[in-house]
């Protein structure tokens, strides 16, 4: 059973198991892509890597591998990692594998960076590919800003609060005149990546941040509790969509130290 929290800016849904939380990921997905799809006749939906993938998978399997309309999916990706597509770091490949190879994904709707330039020329191509979705209104257009508006975003969190690539103390945290940016140092292997910039994450109609693991309870808590000004402020606490919903999955191990949640055993 999830233990549900949170407040008016945001959704927590804590889940005893992987199992349990694959499961209401899959039935939150389906259903925002029903509403979209019925709405607006598509579902732009922007993923990242990582865990995210695998905690995906239920999406695969019965009843959502008949049921949710695949079709009409079009799909970006918030970050991905400057090599090839079959790379083994790439996002693209991890979830070719891992789920459109397993659903009837439309594969001119499947929009991957250019993965033979530079992740300059990589990050301002792909904010050419949606600008030219925006255009044929696949995707929507935020009112508040000149951002796109993705029906979803799926985020996972690293340990240290990164979100899509965007990393804590990086001055791509900054970047507020892209849509989309690179960056040639990350922390995190490999160096080269795009990314979403925060003001397009926060543009979204809905978006999901997806963390599993006690190696991510702190920065859990750094992200979602009201922790004082002096703590750090992890990439992810800046996730606060200015109409959209946020919704955080987390599992008992990720979600063991944010404040006002006792769990028996
Ligand atoms: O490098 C990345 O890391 C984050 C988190 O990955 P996880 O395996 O710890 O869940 C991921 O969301 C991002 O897309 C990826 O490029």
């Amino acid at each position: 059973m999830a233990l549900l929290g949170g407040n008016k800016d945001k959704e927590l849904r804590i889940h005893e198991n992987l199992d349990e939380l694959g499961t209401d990921l899959a039935d939150y997905i389906a259903e925002l892509s029903e509403t979209s799809v019925k709405e607006r006749g598509v579902f732009a939906v922007a993923l990242s890597g990582g865990s995210l993938i695998g905690l995906m998978g239920k999406l695969c399997e019965a009843p959502y591998n008949k049921t949710v309309d695949w079709t009409k999916w079009y799909i970006l990706w918030a970050d991905e990692r400057v090599v090839a597509k079959n790379h083994v770091d790439s996002n693209y490949k991890l979830a070719k594998d891992g789920l459109f190879s397993k659903v009837p994904i439309v594969p001119s709707h499947v929009n991957s960076i250019n993965d033979s330039v530079s992740a300059e020329e990589a990050a301002s191509e792909y904010e050419f590919v949606i600008r030219q979705l925006v255009k044929s209104r696949v995707i929507g257009v935020s009112d508040t800003s000149d951002c796109p508006k993705f029906d979803l975003v799926l985020l996972g969190m690293g340990s240290d609060g990164h979100v899509a690539s965007l990393f804590p103390n990086h001055s791509v945290l900054d970047e507020n005149n892209e849509w989309v940016t690179f960056i040639t140092d990350s922390p995190k292997p490999p160096p080269e990546r795009i990314t979403f910039t925060l003001p397009v994450i926060n543009s979204a109609s809905n978006v999901a941040i997806v963390v599993t693991g006690e190696n991510k309870a702190e920065a859990a808590h750094l992200a979602i509790d009201d922790v004082g000004p002096d703590c750090i402020v992890v990439p992810a606490r800046m996730v606060q969509p200015t109409k959209g919903k946020l919704v955080w999955f987390l599992d008992k191990p990720a979600a063991s130290k944010l404040e006002g949640f006792q769990f028996s055993d």
